[in-house]
């Protein structure tokens, strides 16, 4: 039962696997996705698309529709929320938390090289690599209290969900 309305963040820098985890993740567990790149308005989609790194008053009105809408879908029915969002900083969390405290938090990490080269091969999508060092220079991994699961991205996706589903069932039991 506790997974019923359980939310989980996958979060990390872009290229790290986010959309592709959660993604598997909602599939298998029959949850709900929500794809935070959905939520940028179109002057900070278009501002990444041009090279240049958001900052924290653009990412703000973001998250807020974002922590809007696992509240509206915690409302709607009582199934998981996967939440793919980058959320890295700390702050950011915070913001995400304030519409679930007890939100999950899977951190994906990568060495530059392997988040390079996914970003190089990935089609049809406004982020390219040139906002890599930005990324990770702004990226605050999980503190301790945040309780995050940290997994290293050089491994099949599927591997991944098995590690974080494990974890899940770890700290169930
Ligand atoms: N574990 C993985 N192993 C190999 N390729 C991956 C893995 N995770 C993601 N990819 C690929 O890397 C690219 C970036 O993944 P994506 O899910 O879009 O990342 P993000 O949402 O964090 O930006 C995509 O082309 C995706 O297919
Ligand atoms: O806060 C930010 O700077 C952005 O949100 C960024 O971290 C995010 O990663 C982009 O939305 C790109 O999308 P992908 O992460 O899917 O590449």
């Amino acid at each position: 039962m506790q997974d019923q309305a359980t939310v989980t963040l996958v979060m990390g820098v872009s290229g790290c696997g986010k959309s592709s985890v959660a993604t598997e993740l909602a599939a298998r567990i029959g949850g709900r996705l929500i794809e935070g790149d959905a939520f940028h308005p179109p002057e900070n989609i278009a501002r990444m698309a041009a090279g240049q790194p958001l900052d924290d008053a653009m990412r703000g009105p973001w998250l807020d529709r974002i922590a809007s809408e696992i509240t509206a879908l915690q409302k709607a029915a009582g199934s998981p929320i996967v939440v793919a969002c980058s959320a890295l900083k700390r702050a950011y969390r915070d913001r995400l938390r304030s519409a679930e405290r007890s939100m999950r938090v899977l951190c994906l990490v990568g060495s530059e090289d392997v988040l390079r080269q996914r970003l190089e091969t990935r089609e049809g999508h406004f982020m390219k690599a040139d906002l890599l060092a930005s990324q990770l220079a702004t990226l605050e991994v999980p503190e301790p209290d945040e309780g995050a699961t940290v997994i290293d991205i050089d491994q099949p996706v599927a591997a991944i969900v098995d590690r974080c589903l494990e974890e899940t069932a770890g700290q169930r039991s």
